[in-house]
């Protein structure tokens, strides 16, 4: 259970009350471009931790967060995750989709952002995550996975300084990959679910298999239903894995550095990485014993 008890260790650790003077001045650091949807993200986390006061002897669910390339997964097996660990599955990248297909006032603004594979301003996505983690609070959820947050040096800075992330996964698969998996990415426009008609066979130099993942192909009742993400076309896929890289894959180091980050290189599709993924973080007995109470 070491990964378990160093990452997920459900307490807090005890200086992490006392050290919110901390968090507020490192806020403060941010505060000349402070915007007001940050100071709304800090109360919202604030008043999530303040909810297992150190004198209440209540443990609280992991706060994780993946990482990696756009097409690589990380919503299915942070999607798998949350249902194992019971806490809620945040994506921003949903967050801002919901907001698009929503006849809000940034609905245009975002499109146009997002057909382009451009980040959406730090101001928007804090509000839209703000938002979000008051309803599961009021939904009486806590702990949470995050998907595609924080994704600048910024976005890392500001989460680190108002609360405590356990755990980062990093998920890797190779560049060849990447690309064909968001152009055969289809959502169900019914039930969301997530499917992918790419099969990704990879042979090395003696023609063997190197990397093999096989379609996701979607349910019958599903396969009338797909649709393919506005921006998972060639041009904006390109765009949006150039701007990772840029952007992005700074904040691995960031977390690297705070002996945060658990690299993941996925071996194949979901039936080889999911137990391996299981296996590096620990969780396979918890897998077992809720496979078998089902
Ligand atoms: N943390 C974030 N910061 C800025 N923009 C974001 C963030 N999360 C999502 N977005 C916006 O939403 C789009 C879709 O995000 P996501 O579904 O996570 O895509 P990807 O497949 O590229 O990981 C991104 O291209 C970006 O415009």
């Amino acid at each position: 259970m070491a990964v378990l008890n160093r990452f997920a260790g459900a307490r807090a650790p005890a200086n992490f009350y006392s050290s919110m003077f901390n968090y507020y001045a490192l806020w403060k650091a941010f505060s000349s471009s402070s915007l007001s949807s940050e100071v709304d993200l800090k109360s919202t986390l604030l008043s999530r931790s303040s909810s297992s006061r150190p004198d209440l002897p209540m443990d609280r669910n992991v706060q994780w967060v993946f990482l990696g390339c756009p097409g690589v997964g990380k919503g299915t097996y942070a999607s798998r995750l949350s249902s194992l660990l019971g806490v809620p599955h945040i994506a921003t990248g949903d967050l801002v989709r919901e907001e698009l297909s929503s006849s809000g006032p940034l609905a245009s603004q975002l499109a146009e952002i997002v057909s382009q594979g451009k980040l959406v301003s730090d101001e928007i996505i804090f509000d839209l995550l703000s938002k979000r983690l008051r309803a599961s609070e009021a939904k009486g959820e806590s702990g949470f996975i995050l998907d595609g947050f924080p994704r600048t040096i910024r976005q890392a800075e500001i989460l680190e300084g108002v609360t405590d992330i356990d755990l980062v996964v990093n998920l890797k698969l190779r560049e060849e990959a990447l690309l064909a998996k968001c152009l055969g990415r289809r959502i169900c426009s019914e039930c969301g679910g997530n499917y992918n008609i790419t099969c990704i066979d990879i042979k090395d130099k003696e023609g063997r298999p190197e990397l093999y993942m096989a379609p996701l192909l979607p349910p019958p009742n599903c396969a009338s239903k797909l649709i393919t993400r506005s921006d998972d076309t060639e041009a904006v896929v390109k765009e949006r894995l150039r701007i990772y890289k840029e952007t992005s894959q700074p904040v691995e180091d960031f977390y690297r550095k705070r002996g945060k980050l658990l690299e993941f290189d996925l071996p194949g599709g979901i039936p080889e990485s999911w137990p391996k993924l299981l296996q590096a973080l620990n969780l396979e007995d918890l897998n077992h014993k809720q496979s078998a109470a089902a």
